[in-house]
């Protein structure tokens, strides 16, 4: 059997001079080249968690951390900062926390982690030029990464990361600041990350997108507890209407059509257009679904 990429178990943190845990119970694998989609309510803790897979919990914010997190069968408290940089990308959900603030271009800037890494300046300028032209950079490549909109700053810290060229990308609400074409950019990458094997975890509100990209589903409860994990189609087939979670338009179409063509409850539900679209034409056809 195939050591998961990711393993979490028993994982519960609580911050520094809080009285109850803000995640909890929380247990899951996930394998090279699947991307999860992590979803729960404000506050249900889905930053933190990013934090815990990371490392940054309890290195940097201290408090409890309870269980463990495997990253390759090692934990993750057991690589060496460079190590973790190069295997985890880290996609900020303010790209202004990602700015590095010592750097003058937005070249230098999308170098700067190669650069901490010790690598030679050839291949920083091959990975920088890469990058830019990935995500039609060029017009911005001179400017001072502190003269940019939020939505140029968090394509810039995507472009960083994808410099690096991490087995693992964690990205906690990448498009928050982008409009239609920056956000279609970067479910565009994501499927490019996924074709070459990589490993994601996103953090993603918009859920009819993120549904055409993600194997796995975390569901959060609001009290930071795991409600399901598993395959989307699945899992929301079975979530139950007191949860007051947000559901994919298929998901909700297929729910209204349910009573009026007298659809029993299935073990799987269309959560992309497509699968909506496939439902609807065998509906037509007076076919089961
Ligand atoms: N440094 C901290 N110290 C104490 N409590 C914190 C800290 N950071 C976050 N929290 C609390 O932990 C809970 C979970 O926060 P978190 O940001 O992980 O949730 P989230 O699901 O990512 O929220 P959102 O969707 O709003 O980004 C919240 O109640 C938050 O106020």
């Amino acid at each position: 059997m195939t050591t998961p990429l990711i393993q979490l178990t028993d994982i519960a943190y609580r911050y520094p001079l809080t009285s109850k845990n803000t995640v909890s119970g929380l247990n899951f694998k996930l394998n090279r080249g699947q991307v999860l989609g992590v979803v729960g309510v404000n506050g249900s803790g889905k930053t933190t968690l990013c934090h815990i897979i990371r490392g940054f919990i309890p290195s940097f914010f201290q408090g409890t951390l309870h269980g463990e997190v495997l990253i390759n069968g090692q934990s993750v408290n057991q690589y060496d900062d460079t190590e973790l940089s190069q295997l985890i990308g880290y996609i900020f959900q303010n790209p202004f926390t990602q700015i590095s603030g010592v750097k003058e271009t937005v070249r230098e800037e999308i170098g700067y982690g190669l650069e901490n890494l010790g690598k030679p300046s050839s291949e920083i300028n091959r990975r920088v030029d890469e990058v830019i032209s990935l995500l039609n950079l060029q017009p911005i490549e001179y400017k001072n990464p502190f003269a940019l909109s939020g939505g140029q700053k968090q394509l810039v810290a995507i472009a960083a990361i994808l410099a690096i060229d991490p087995d693992i990308f964690i990205f906690d609400e990448p498009t928050s600041q982008l409009d239609p074409a920056g956000t279609n950019k970067v479910f565009a990458i994501i499927a490019q990350l996924k074709e070459q094997n990589k490993t994601v975890i996103i953090v993603e509100h918009k859920l009819d997108l993120m549904m055409e990209y993600v194997d796995q589903l975390l569901v959060l409860n609001r009290d930071g507890t795991q409600a399901m994990f598993g395959q989307p189609r699945r899992i929301l087939a079975h979530v139950d209407p007191d949860m007051e979670m947000a559901l994919p338009t298929a998901t909700q179409i297929f729910r209204q059509l349910q009573p009026k063509y007298q659809l029993a409850n299935q073990e799987t539900v269309p959560v992309t257009e497509r699968d909506i679209v496939t439902t609807i034409q065998k509906l037509k056809r007076g076919g089961d679904v």
